[in-house]
């Protein structure tokens, strides 16, 4: 298949988007970036790489490192960590505390802010140092080594934490954060903060389409273990959106509000998109749209 077309194409396509929707707000040093850029690439398992548009340009990874922090801590410290967290979509904003009461502080699945904490939280106990095995398990897959932090999304993301910080507490209430919550919140927060490009992102995931295989060839995962991520990708990866997600796109998907999404085609190729609006749940519409389009186009979704 003739990707760099194809990414032609969409980009065409979905351009009268680009700029709708709104970059997030509750996050200061998000809500300045400019929301009229757009940018997509494929990476297949070849090795190959193909992108348009803003491609190249770092930008907030946030809710997408969820799913490279759920690889890790399934990989370093097994199944176990299912029984601190549930695997059914939550149907309710990301960062959502409703549920937490009456399902005694078991959150949803990996993927809400408060499953992404307890898996945080279990990376620190096997790592001591969560956000820098992240960061370096990230450059690894993405063979960039520029990949880093972005101090002044943490620091935004620290000074605007109430909510995290009271899904960790709460939580914690329940016996099921073992490390102290500040030190959690820190580590989650850093997390977010990683900078990378769809380029950067899409080599990333690229175990997920490899059923488990990591750039090096060594595994991360067994077929099964990364068959069962891209399902949680598929249900919960878009949080109160998945039904939608998988609809109109037809493939296990992680978003982050700041406008990135990856798509994983197993046995085939990752995707990665970028464009900073977003709609109501927090999804980038650009982005969205044009996964949409790639699905349509080539017929290569899951169903
Ligand atoms: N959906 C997201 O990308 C949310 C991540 C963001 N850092 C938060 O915790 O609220």
């Amino acid at each position: 298949m003739d990707y760099q077309r194809l990414l032609e194409r969409i980009e065409a396509d979905i351009a009268p988007l680009v700029g709708s929707g709104t970059p997030a707000e509750y996050i200061p040093a998000l809500a300045t970036v400019d929301p009229a850029q757009f940018g997509m690439a494929i990476a297949d398992l070849e090795g190959n790489v193909f992108g348009v548009g803003d491609w190249r340009v770092p930008f907030s990874a946030q809710s997408i490192t969820k799913v490279f922090a759920l690889a890790l801590a399934l990989a370093e410290g097994g199944d176990s960590l299912w029984e601190r967290v549930g695997r059914e979509p939550s149907g309710n904003p990301f960062n959502s505390l409703v549920q937490l009461e009456y399902e005694n502080g078991i959150p949803r699945n990996p993927f809400i802010n408060a499953g992404a904490l307890v898996v945080t939280d279990r990376l620190q106990t096997l790592t001591g140092d969560a956000s820098s095995e992240l960061l370096e398990f990230l450059r690894e897959e993405s063979g960039n080594p520029e990949v880093g932090f972005d101090a002044e999304v943490a620091a935004s993301e620290q000074e605007n934490g109430d909510r995290n910080a009271a899904l960790a507490h709460f939580m914690a209430s329940y016996g099921n954060i073992d490390n102290p919550v500040p030190a959690l919140l820190d580590h989650y927060f850093w997390q977010c903060s990683i900078e990378m490009s769809c380029a950067d992102l899409a080599r990333a995931g690229r175990f997920l389409a490899r059923h488990g295989l990591r750039a090096d060839g060594t595994r991360l995962l067994t077929r099964s273990g990364a068959k069962q991520i891209n399902a949680v990708m598929l249900t919960c990866g878009t949080y109160d959106a998945a039904g939608e997600f998988a609809y109109r796109v037809g493939l296990p998907g992680k978003s982050g509000v700041g406008g990135g999404i990856v798509a994983v085609v197993p046995g085939r190729c990752t995707l990665a998109v970028w464009s900073p609006g977003l709609d109501s749940q927090g999804n980038s519409v650009a982005g969205v749209a044009a996964l949409d389009r790639f699905t349509t186009l080539t017929g290569l979704s899951v169903f």
